[in-house]
């Protein structure tokens, strides 16, 4: 008898089974709108200019300790400026706890074990829907989970007051994840006006607003602006937690960069924070890596490359609108009955599209293109060049 006989297949991820059923068929024809990572309108991933100049100042720079500690230092360091603003009394007393992670999955799963180590008897509400992998991330954790309401089947867009009934009737202090912008896989975002009245009543239920940026820069393409809710609740006094990513703002995916803080009262208790974040961390992997760390802090550290990154980030989140509106108006102008407004009303990388499971089938089957069964379409797989053939195969299926 073999030790791991009893090993059955793990459940498949469904976004990789998009990509794998995508990959399958040789049709010259075929789109794959499954996996979230940009693309050009070649369909191809783009290295941003930014990355390569600062891989240029790095490459054959001695490894040094001091060297990768300092680019792990400074990434945290301009992660945080980001996130809570350059001027922020959070960056300027420095009562926050920051640690790298490995890129924003390695963060939320740091600050899931944090929060049962040390918050043992909390929850996490989630989102319906939300990212599926935070579903598995709290659940490895041993966080139990709750949900609360977030998209509007009916109008394809956010139940806002749904949502503020289930934040009002969980229990005071509880702890939820929010998408500050560019929800996954729904590309809906509450107003600013909905940001203020969701952060009011965190307050009043003293909540614990746990935010996954992943997407600042690439919904609106203004950083500043990505960040609002964030700046929101720090202007109400939430003490936050916030995991970023780098994957998709500078398309560092394989470098796995991405940086985990958590506000504290002061200096003292971020020290605290800090060090037991470390010692979770030293336990699950060591230390984080270093080259991604060295590009990030390379590029966000020098105001020349800060600003070419911020000109290519909003360069790829324009192609993104486009296409929306492209897709949008082809549909509309093939007379489709349908009201296809959602497409270009949500933002980010994904498009909401409410196509059912029937007709997600039929466009892979008929017309070899490839999407999640939830009907989210990630609008960096569409270009000029495909975009009337999937308009016109969505208009077929939609009939
Ligand atoms: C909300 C959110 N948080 C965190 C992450 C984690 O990304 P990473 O670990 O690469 O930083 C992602 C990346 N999603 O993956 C793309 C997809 O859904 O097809 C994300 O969307």
């Amino acid at each position: 008898v073999g030790w791991w006989d009893n090993v059955g297949l793990a459940p498949k991820d469904p976004l990789l089974s998009v990509t794998e059923a995508f990959i399958a068929d040789a049709n010259p024809n075929n789109i794959n709108l499954g996996v979230g990572a940009f693309r050009d309108d070649e369909g191809k991933p783009l290295v941003l200019q930014c990355v390569r100049d600062a891989e240029a100042r790095i490459a054959g720079a001695e490894y040094l300790e001091s060297i990768s500690r300092q680019g792990t230092l400074k990434l945290v360091e301009e992660s945080v400026k980001l996130a809570y603003g350059e001027n922020s009394d959070v960056v300027k007393e420095g009562s926050f706890a920051g640690v790298q992670a490995i890129s924003g999955t390695g963060a939320c799963r740091l600050f899931a074990e944090f929060q049962r180590r040390f918050q043992p008897e909390s929850r996490i509400y989630l989102p319906v829907p939300t990212w599926s992998n935070h579903h598995n991330i709290w659940r490895d954790a041993q966080v139990p989970q709750r949900t609360f309401q977030y998209y509007n089947l009916a109008s394809k867009g956010l139940h806002f007051s749904a949502l503020m009934d289930d934040v009002k009737n969980a229990p005071n202090h509880s702890f939820f994840l929010l998408h500050p912008c560019a929800h996954n896989p729904t590309g809906i975002d509450p107003t600013e006006e909905q940001w203020r009245e969701i952060s009011y009543l965190f307050k009043v239920k003293n909540h614990f607003p746990f935010f996954d940026m992943a997407y600042q820069g690439f919904a609106s393409g203004d950083l500043e602006k990505d960040a609002q809710a964030i700046r929101i609740f720090l202007d109400d006094g939430h003490l936050i937690g916030c995991a970023q990513s780098f994957s998709k703002t500078m398309g560092l995916y394989g470098q796995r960069v991405g940086c985990l803080s958590v506000l504290c009262v002061d200096k003292n208790q971020a020290t605290a924070v800090k060090s037991q974040l470390q010692q979770i961390a030293r336990a699950m992997y060591g230390n984080p890596p270093a080259h991604g760390a060295l590009l990030v802090s390379t590029i966000l550290g020098d105001p020349g490359l800060k600003s070419l990154w911020v000109k290519e980030a909003k360069v790829m989140s324009d192609r993104i609108m486009k296409m929306r509106a492209a897709l949008r108006d082809n549909l509309e102008r093939l007379g489709s009955a349908f009201n296809w407004e959602h497409i270009t009303n949500q933002v980010g990388m994904f498009c909401y599209s409410g196509l059912n499971p029937e007709q997600i089938d039929r466009l892979g089957n008929e017309f070899h293109i490839y999407m999640p069964n939830d009907g989210r379409i990630s609008m960096a797989g569409v270009t000029t060049g495909n975009v009337d053939y999937l308009a016109n195969a969505i208009h077929e299926v939609t009939k």
